[in-house]
């Protein structure tokens, strides 16, 4: 069964710590830095890669700690992601997260993780984040690319459009809500426009 839970979070309002500075570690740091390049982020690991080290350099908003993890950098963090090379470290990473009740990604372990990376789609101010429920990032991967070929650049548009007639309908609640719909009718496919009534 999947039972996730899908949220958007605002990492510009969370204190982040990745631990593991190699391959994982950059590839996590990429996805939170696509999400928000000024989200405060640190990282820390014995060994960090160059390319790592090069991001820092770009956003003041990346700490590096040239260290190994010790339970005190978990102070003040609402965030964890770990990919060490050393299954003992992400374990023990893991059990200190859950400790202090801070939610915990270890990569490419699902049964430790609180929540899990996804993919994902970017249009603008539209942003689809797919899941596969663990069972295939590599389709969730292509699915990716799939969306991310087929979504005009003119959503921004529309988007902004909407938001615009949002602003300006006056009513109450319930009117603005109808209108809103009614202009929007026309995404719907051709195929429920010719459903029988029920
Ligand atoms: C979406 C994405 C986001 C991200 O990581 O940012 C992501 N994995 C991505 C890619 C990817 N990861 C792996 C491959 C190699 C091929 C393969 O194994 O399929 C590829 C493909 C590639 O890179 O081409 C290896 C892998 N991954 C996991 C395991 C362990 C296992 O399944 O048991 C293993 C085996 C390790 C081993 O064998 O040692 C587990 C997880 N990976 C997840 C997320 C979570 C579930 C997401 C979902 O619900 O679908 C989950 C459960 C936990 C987590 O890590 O958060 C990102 C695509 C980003 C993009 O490009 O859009
Ligand atoms: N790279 C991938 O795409 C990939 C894919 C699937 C699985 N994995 C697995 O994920 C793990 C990490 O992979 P990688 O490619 O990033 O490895 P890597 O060797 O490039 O990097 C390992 C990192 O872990 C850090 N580390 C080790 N002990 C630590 C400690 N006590 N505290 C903090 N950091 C510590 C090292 O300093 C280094 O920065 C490996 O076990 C690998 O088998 C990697």
């Amino acid at each position: 069964m999947n039972t996730l839970f899908p949220v958007f979070i605002k990492i510009s309002q969370l204190q982040t710590l990745v631990v593991g500075g190699g391959y994982v570690g950059l590839e996590k740091l990429t996805a939170l830095l696509n999400a928000d390049a000024d989200a405060p982020i640190t990282l820390v690991a014995p060994e960090i890669r160059d390319e790592i080290r090069t991001l820092a350099g770009q956003h003041p908003n990346i700490t590096l700690i040239a260290e190994a993890y010790k339970p005190e950098h978990l102070g003040g963090r609402d965030l964890v992601i770990v990919g060490t090379n050393d299954k003992g470290v992400n374990r023990q990473v893991q059990q200190d997260c859950k400790a202090r009740k801070i939610l915990v990604n270890v990569a490419d372990t699902p049964d430790l993780c609180d929540f899990y990376l996804s993919s994902v789609v970017r249009k603008g101010d539209l942003k689809i984040a797919i899941s596969t429920n663990g069972k295939s990032p590599t389709f969730a991967k292509r699915f990716r690319e799939v969306l991310e070929d087929i979504l005009p650049d003119s959503l921004q548009e529309t988007l902004d459009n909407l938001t615009a007639i949002r602003n300006r309908l006056k009513g109450d609640f319930v009117q603005k809500m109808e209108k809103l719909n009614e202009i929007t009718s026309v995404m719907r496919s051709s195929k429920s426009d010719t459903n029988p009534p029920e």
